[in-house]
């Protein structure tokens, strides 16, 4: 049995995304940008993809929308402006980014810092939280920036953008917000608060890899990153991704007819997914539950090793993360949970399970089975492992 539960890294492309795609590649692919029918013939199916991305985060049309190649870019391309734009100018020198942003914005903001740029680091709460209070705390006169995430893709938590958005009006600093995480998993209003840049990608809702977005409010300018042929009303220049476009829209629009969903059904099977694993000796989850996106799970095994689990869940045939797929790689501890200040034996042991509208209970049955067998051959050979609930100093409660 092969079952997918890291829907946080990237997800399947949705058949009928795929479909709506599938022509602009083998048939109508033409550069949107010449001049003949090949080219025309593109047009009607990116306005209506347009018009789908717009709906999908009820964006005015006078706003902006650009299309980039991932969140990655987009995420850059917001730093790097308001950099060459406020900081290389004098006009301001600093920002401010949570301690537990995306690595495409903390490499970033560590990048314009080390060019002489001020940056304030948001820490978390105990709860995997920003309080909005530290923004307050923290932003002056010279601050041309505030970039805070809508939901963390490690643990799920949900960040108060709406509060942290009245901040910034108030002290007329431009905010932006990484949504990559909760496009699809939660209600996305743009009208509904301050917000002056907002990042998504497209396949983390079942669009397809390679694109992504930036939504740009009236009145908030930004210097291209890519000069060229002007595509994208001169912000961004490169010939047009059309299946991408019309992938991206499509995407949208399912992601909203299945938010209700996403957001009742894969919630109560996560919470239930989760009940059952709170049972296993010894296991801690950060945030609690009703303050994450509805189908992320970050979960610790005390005593075991995150890369052990995921052998043995990936022999089983499950595919989990010990944290954001960008940081698989090294053996670090889970960034989110060294913020929170987890003991180091804890901070080593975080599984991130993340579920889709593809995710069914068989699977999660079985995933949960796995668990056990893993939990007890892992901790079974460890040397150093012996369950001990009383007393122990963790600075998380167990369960
Ligand atoms: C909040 C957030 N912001 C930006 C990105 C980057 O998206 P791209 O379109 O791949 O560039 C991601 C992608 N996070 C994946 C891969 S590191 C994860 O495993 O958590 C994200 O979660």
């Amino acid at each position: 049995m092969k079952v997918y539960l890291d829907n946080n890294a990237t997800t399947i492309v949705d058949p009928h995304v795929f479909a709506e795609m599938e022509p602009y590649f083998v048939q109508r692919y033409g550069n949107p940008n010449s001049l003949h029918l090949f080219a025309s013939e593109t047009h009607p199916a990116l306005k209506d993809a347009m018009e789908k991305i717009y709906a999908g985060i009820h964006a005015p049309k006078d706003d902006s929308i650009v299309i980039t190649s991932c969140a990655t870019e987009s995420n850059n391309w917001v730093l790097k402006s308001i950099y060459f734009e406020q900081i290389l100018t004098g006009k301001k020198n600093h920002i401010i980014i949570s301690e537990v942003e995306h690595p495409s914005v903390i490499a970033t903001a560590k990048f314009i810092e080390s060019m002489g740029c001020k940056v304030t680091y948001l820490p978390i709460n105990h709860e995997g939280i920003i309080d909005p209070q530290s923004v307050r705390d923290t932003i002056t006169d010279k601050t041309a920036l505030v970039s805070v995430m809508w939901a963390n893709n490690e643990t799920g938590a949900i960040f108060p953008v709406e509060e942290i958005g009245d901040i910034c009006e108030e002290y007329n600093v431009p905010f932006h917000t990484d949504a990559v995480q909760a496009i699809g998993k939660l209600p996305v209003d743009i009208q509904s608060f301050n917000v002056d840049y907002l990042t998504f990608s497209a396949h983390k809702f079942h669009g397809p890899k390679g694109v992504g977005a930036l939504y740009i409010k009236k009145g908030r300018e930004l210097t291209p990153l890519l000069h060229g042929g002007s595509q994208m009303g001169g912000y961004r220049s490169g010939t047009l991704n059309v299946p991408g476009i019309v992938g991206m829209g499509k995407a949208m629009e399912q992601a909203v007819d299945a938010l209700d969903y996403e957001m009742e059904d894969i919630r109560e099977m996560r919470d239930a997914f989760e009940d059952e694993l709170l049972k296993i000796e010894d296991t801690f989850v950060v945030t609690p539950r009703e303050k994450r996106t509805p189908n992320t799970i970050l979960i610790s095994f005390r005593g075991i090793e995150g890369e052990s689990m995921l052998w043995d869940l990936n022999r089983a045939g499950i595919a989990a993360s010990t944290g954001s797929a960008c940081a698989s790689e090294d053996l670090e501890a889970n960034s989110v949970m060294e913020a929170i200040g987890a003991a180091e034996d804890l901070a080593h042991t975080a599984i991130r399970f993340s579920l889709s509208r593809y995710t069914t209970q068989e699977e999660l049955d079985y995933t949960l089975d796995m668990v056990k067998k893993a939990v007890e051959r892992l901790r079974g050979i460890s040397s150093t492992y012996s369950y001990a609930p009383e007393g122990h100093e963790s600075g998380l409660d167990a369960h």
